[in-house]
């Protein structure tokens, strides 16, 4: 930290179609009370300022304020101010804001007075949080989960963000380095003090602990649920051509986001549609109809329908009720696609032309449905939000993982703890133990990486 003060907007950009009821700037450092002081009070460079300046109001205390240009002295707005000592800040760091009209010459004009000020300069993307960072208001966790209360689009997500910030995985990671620590003290002693009567390698106790911690992070690794929480969970719309996909899709998405005719074969690259699904995130994604073709771009078009049926969270195999459907039913599901008969679904479009029977086919369920209509849409979403649950929801237990760059962290350990566990010497057991507990300690920060933090910080906006 290169003790500067810094400033940015931390609301939206107004622009000129789109200004905002309000705008907050965030100044960070030193000398934040200063320009606070200099940006409200006309006469504060000619009396010189101190901390007792009636110009700032006491600390977390809101005071309306007049903003000028602290040069020419004219009045750029009438706004809120706050001022936050040092340390009780969210950086940590002395902090003011100026709670603004949103306006853009408001904005820019703030911003402009600011930078006037010779001592602040703009702040680049994550620096708050970085600093906050820095001054151990949080971890790397906790700074990666305000990322991702920001990026939030639904319930579960948001509600995942929040036990992050909270320190959920601080506590877990932090808990199996000190596990890891133990078994590492227990490893050097056996190295300063060795016994002459017992064979060499790791005593059975440690080994113990190690292969507990083991089978802890592998547990974790295991789980998905955090990760498809954050990124969305991947659900493939597949099934024979002309089965009326696209219209699914464009129902569920509720726009026309795929092209719909009768000519089978419409559909060729797979177009994702992003939805809320009762809190859970939902990528869907409407595909070729799977068949046999001579068609050159159809075949790229169904290579890329199975590519995706196999890599999705959730397959919906629509078929199309005025067809032998059940002899296609039973063809899919058996074999050709990846079918997972506890969470895939199974729906039956058209019965408003050919009404079925919606009893079950070989013990698995099909859903009725009309795209036409929409008659058999609500069930289908009780359906899929009931598999939604199934593979995302996430019981009282510890934390999921939601980050890859914590998975690859962990793999790593587990690696490094494999090792440690068939070395022929307690000393080179102790290391392996060393660079897993390393591996660890880079996921919160405690083991700290200039460039990973340059990384990490990097993706944030401007402003947080
Ligand atoms: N106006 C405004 N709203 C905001 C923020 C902000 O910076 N400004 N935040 C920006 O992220 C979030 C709130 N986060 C915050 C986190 C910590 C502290 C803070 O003052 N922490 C002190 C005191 C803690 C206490 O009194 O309990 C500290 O940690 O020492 C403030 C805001 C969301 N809303
Ligand atoms: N009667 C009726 N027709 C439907 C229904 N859903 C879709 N269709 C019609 O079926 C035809 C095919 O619909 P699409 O949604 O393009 O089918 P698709 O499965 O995406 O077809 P491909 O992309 O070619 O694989 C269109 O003419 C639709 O209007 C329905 O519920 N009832
Ligand atoms: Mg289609």
């Amino acid at each position: 930290m290169d003790g500067s003060t810094i400033y940015a907007l931390g609301t939206p950009a107004p622009t000129l179609v789109r200004p905002g009821a309000l705008a907050v700037i965030r100044l960070s450092g030193p000398r934040a009370a200063d320009a606070l002081v200099f940006l409200t009070e006309r006469r504060a460079f000619e009396r010189g300022y101190s901390a007792r300046d009636p110009a700032l109001p006491p600390p977390r205390h809101m005071a309306l304020r007049t903003i000028l240009d602290p040069v020419t002295g004219e009045v750029i707005d009438r706004g809120l101010v706050v001022w936050f000592e040092a340390p009780r800040s969210e950086t940590g760091e002395s902090m003011a804001e100026l709670h603004l009209h949103g306006g853009r010459a408001v904005v820019n004009g703030t911003l402009a007075a600011i930078q006037k000020l010779g001592f602040c300069r703009l702040a680049e993307p994550g620096e708050f949080t970085r600093r906050a960072f820095e001054h151990n208001k949080l971890d790397l966790t906790q700074a990666e989960a305000i990322a991702d209360l920001v990026a939030a689009e639904t319930d579960q997500q948001r509600r995942q963000a929040l036990q992050q910030m909270d320190g959920a995985l601080h506590r877990l990671y932090e808990e199996w380095r000190t596990l890891g620590l133990r078994a590492l003290a227990h490893l050097e002693a056996a190295i300063d003090f060795p016994d002459e009567d017992l064979p060499v390698g790791i005593a059975d106790e440690v080994r113990t602990e190690i292969t507990h911690l083991r089978s802890e992070i592998a547990a974790h690794l295991e789980d998905r649920r955090g990760e498809r929480l954050r990124e969305g969970l991947s659900i493939a719309i597949i099934g024979p051509p002309n089965a009326g996909k696209s219209s699914l899709l464009n129902l569920l998405a509720q726009r026309e986001a795929a092209i719909v005719s009768e000519t089978a074969g419409t559909t060729r690259d797979v177009i994702e549609v992003h939805l809320d699904l009762g809190g859970w995130p939902v990528v869907l994604a409407d595909t070729a109809g799977l068949r046999a073709t001579s068609d050159v771009i159809e075949q790229e078009g169904v290579r890329r329908a199975q590519a995706r049926a196999e890599a999705a969270d959730l397959r919906l195999l629509v078929l199309d009720a005025t067809t032998d459907w059940r002899a296609e039913m039973t063809e899919l599901t058996a074999r050709g696609t990846r079918w997972d008969p506890t969470h895939d679904i199974v729906v039956v479009n058209k019965v408003d032309v050919a009404p079925i029977d919606a009893a079950p086919v070989d013990a698995v369920d099909v859903v009725p449905l009309s795209a036409r209509s929409g008659s058999g849409l609500p069930e289908l979403l009780v359906r899929l939000q009931h598999s939604a649950g199934l593979l995302m929801e996430q019981g009282a237990g510890a934390p999921p993982l939601t980050r890859v760059r914590h998975r690859e962290a962990l793999i790593e350990a587990v690696a490094a703890l494999d090792r440690a566990l068939h070395a022929p010497e307690v000393a080179l057991a102790a290391e392996d133990l060393r660079l897993a507990m390393r591996a660890i300690g880079r996921i919160t920060g405690t083991v700290r990486i200039d460039e990973l933090l340059d990384v990490i910080f990097r993706d944030f906006c401007i402003g947080k």
